[in-house]
């Protein structure tokens, strides 16, 4: 069983990329029934409703230094990480809807400061361990693993104050399918741990998700899990902003969830990139909530 008290935070921000839509992310979770949910399954859930994430006017998007809407992400992230620290310190499990991946800046921001050694479980068919410096769109979606390793902008890096906020040694990228040429070279100079989808298909789900617990649970006081719906196939999750051919299934997905949910080392978690706009009948946000389900616990029999 997992941290009986949930906060969810929404987070309805789209300015770390440039496809409007997943700022209704959070909304079409809620809609797909995550408080009903997490209720049937005997969590205490408080809803602290979305973070304000400000509205970026017609033409008015900045791109500055190849880092799109800087201003609007920081300050968004900014609050954001003073809700989720808050709710790490009260003693409750964060779990954060995004928005686009922009915002585990600030839910990162906001956990990893009450631990020694957060691990990090990033699902997804990115790294997004870009900087302005290598990153191809000057989208800030594809940039927050390095933001949290220390690297980028000062102003996206130092929220709270403190950096970095975690360690590359304690974080395993899943379902990787689409990585820049800067990023391969972060992942080798830091000796990022990474199952690609090359690993997946040789291995198994079942053996990832072996090794990831062996590899994180010695070493590490506690797990947040960034899931991002693109890390699963397009056919699966279609409401996604930068879907990738090839990626993880519904199946192997919830199996991952599964098995995470038996080992209790989840501490804190953040469903991200959900685009209604681009999703058939709210597909993807029910694919989320189901994911949730596995995750806290749901079983079968
Ligand atoms: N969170 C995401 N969906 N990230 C996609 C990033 C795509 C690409 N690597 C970029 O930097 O622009
Ligand atoms: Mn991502
Ligand atoms: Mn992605």
């Amino acid at each position: 069983m997992l941290n009986k008290q949930l906060s969810i935070i929404g987070v309805p921000m789209d300015l770390g990329q440039n496809r409007r839509g997943v700022d209704m992310g959070p909304s079409a979770i809620r809609y797909a029934g995550v408080l009903e949910t997490l209720e049937t399954l005997e969590y205490m859930v408080e809803d602290l409703g979305d973070i304000e994430i400000a509205r970026p006017s017609r033409g008015q998007e900045q791109l500055q230094d190849n880092l799109r809407n800087l201003k609007q992400v920081a300050e968004g992230n900014e609050k954001l990480a003073e809700k989720v620290d808050k709710a790490v310190a009260d003693g409750r499990f964060p779990l954060v809807l995004g928005g686009d991946h922009s915002i585990a800046i600030g839910s990162l921001a906001g956990i990893a400061k009450h631990y020694e050694n957060l691990g990090v479980i990033w699902y997804d068919a990115h790294g997004d361990l870009n900087t302005s410096d290598t990153s191809p769109s000057g989208n800030i979606h594809g940039m927050p693993l390095a933001v949290n390793l220390g690297m980028g902008h000062e102003r996206l890096t130092n929220i709270l104050d403190y950096q970095p906020k975690i360690k590359p040694e304690n974080i395993v990228i899943v379902g990787a399918r689409s990585l820049d040429q800067g990023e391969k070279e972060l992942i080798r100079e830091k000796g990022i741990k990474v199952y690609s989808m090359h690993e997946v298909d040789r291995l198994g789900m079942t053996a990832v998700i072996t090794e990831i617990i062996e590899y994180l649970k010695d070493k590490t006081d506690g797990v947040h899990l960034s899931l991002d719906l693109d890390g699963l196939d397009p056919s699966d999750a279609p409401g996604v902003g930068t879907p990738v051919i090839g990626g993880l299934s519904y199946r192997e997905s919830h199996l991952a969830m599964e098995m995470l949910a038996e080992t209790n080392m989840i501490t804190s978690a953040e469903f991200v990139e959900v685009n209604p706009i681009l999703d058939e009948k709210n597909k993807t946000a029910t694919i989320a909530v189901g994911l949730m389900g596995s995750l806290f616990g749901e079983k079968l029999k």
